[in-house]
């Protein structure tokens, strides 16, 4: 299987929302949790996403996992790797955008590695250098709040500059609106002064389309799906692949249960699950006793094992920021964040071994998590929920085929978890 496109994406709904939009822009893709074991059957595609949870790890565990990512990836053919990274650029000032994109570049032999995460179609826009999530700059959104990444400034120039010891450059939005030929200069005139990573600035799916081509012609790029969007048309356009991929026959029905499964405190999350309680049962979890001990997992475990026989459950770990702030200021920050994500993974594992096999989880980390216990190889991408989310079908997954959406805490509209199962059957 020879790909033409790889990327590293540095959380799994992450992954699966890079994986939508290269499906929905012609690309067969899959997407693989880790590097796939050699016995893993891999269906012939034109991308690979490699999903990895290194958003929240120290800066070198980051940047060995995702090395070792790109050399697999270029074995099978990718001519350029995409880091994808989130769209609110979720990271702290130890790393890890800047210290794994210097990686990678140096693994290919150097340059300047363009890097935006502009997604428009979510709202994410970049401007001199700047970004914005919807109508506010980062550090003004709902990200200034989030549990593991809170995000205070919006001048990515700056975040950058502060995680690396390479210079940052800025291609702004006049260069990048005067076509290819001019955003090609302004990056080869960024890399002849030793700049190591330019933010490119971003607001309609055509600058994208502009950055795509002239990234393409570079071995390495670093962004979120609005990135994905540009590379996966020029390759369409390069008459490099076929572009004919087709997600319908992903949601082929699979026997048993639905259960969603909650970790992520993001604003969009805490709408939906209000909204979903007007439907499903929903069971609020303590946060303090799931830190403190297991009674509160295996509460939750029977509560839902009661019900879940009669249509689909709800359990939320995911608390407004007042909550998660004094829980923080008792545990730690990490030390809370990991304890309610493993605490979820099992009770995800446990409803699977009940029998749900088609399951909703909300949050990157949350996601994460719960797809290691499940020790899921991999995923083909099927129809699109919301922007950002689609549905996946696992493979080779010792539980057999099951239906997944796996939910950027910020993604999707108020009937999210409705939709979600409605379109899984
Ligand atoms: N009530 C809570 N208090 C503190 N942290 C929480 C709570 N509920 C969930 N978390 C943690 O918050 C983090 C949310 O991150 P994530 O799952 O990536 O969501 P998102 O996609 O919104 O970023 C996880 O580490 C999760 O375990
Ligand atoms: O690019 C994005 O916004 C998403 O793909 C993403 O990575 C979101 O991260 P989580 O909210 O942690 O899932």
């Amino acid at each position: 299987m020879a790909i033409s496109l790889g990327s590293i994406a540095d959380d799994y709904t992450g992954a699966s929302d890079l994986a939508n939009t290269l499906t929905k822009n012609g690309l067969r893709t899959v997407q693989t949790v880790g590097i796939p074991d050699p016995s893993l059957a891999l269906p012939d595609v034109d991308a690979v996403v490699v999903s990895l949870k290194i958003r929240s790890v120290p800066a070198s565990e980051a940047v060995t996992a995702a090395t070792e990512a790109e050399r697999w990836l270029r074995h099978r053919g990718a001519g350029h790797v995409l880091y994808k990274i989130c769209s609110t650029f979720d990271s702290t000032d130890a790393g890890n955008i800047g210290p794994v994109t210097e990686a990678l570049r140096d693994a290919a032999g150097g340059g300047s590695v363009l890097v935006t995460p502009a997604f428009p179609e979510t709202g994410r826009t970049v401007y001199l250098g700047h970004l914005f999530v919807g109508g506010q700059t980062l550090n003004e959104s709902p990200l200034k709040d989030h549990p593991l990444n809170p995000m205070h400034d919006a001048n990515l120039v700056r975040v950058l500059a502060r995680q690396t010891r390479g210079a940052v450059g800025l291609i702004d939005l006049a260069a990048i609106a005067a076509g290819p030929a001019a955003a090609r200069a302004r990056l080869d005139a960024l890399r002849t002064t030793g700049v190591t990573m330019a933010v490119a600035d971003a607001i309609f799916e055509k600058d994208l389309e502009t950055l795509g081509e002239i990234a393409l012609e570079t071995p390495i790029s670093t962004g979120a799906s609005g990135l994905g969007l540009g590379l996966a048309r020029a390759l369409v356009r390069s008459g490099r692949i076929s572009g004919s991929a087709t997600a319908e026959d992903i949601i082929r029905p699979v026997d048993g249960f639905s259960a969603i499964i909650a970790g992520s405190c993001s604003k969009a999350t805490l709408r939906q699950l209000e909204v979903a309680e007007r439907s499903m049962p929903v069971l609020r979890l303590d946060p303090e006793r799931l830190i403190s001990g297991p009674d509160e997992i295996a509460a939750a475990i029977s509560w839902a094992g009661d019900r879940i026989s009669a249509g689909p459950v709800v359990v939320a770990a995911s608390a407004a920021p007042e909550t998660v702030s004094r829980l923080q200021s008792q545990y730690g920050r990490e030390t809370s964040g990991h304890a309610i994500e493993t605490a979820t993974s099992i009770i995800a594992a446990e409803l699977v071994e009940r029998g749900v096999r088609r399951l909703v989880v909300a949050g990157g980390e949350t996601s994460g998590a719960a797809v290691d216990r499940l020790a899921i190889p991999a995923f083909l991408i099927g129809p699109e929920i919301a922007p950002g989310v689609p549905v996946l079908r696992t493979v080779g997954n010792a539980q057999g085929d099951m239906l997944l959406a796996l939910k950027s805490g910020n993604f999707g509209g108020d009937d999210f978890f409705a939709a979600a199962l409605a379109m899984m059957h």
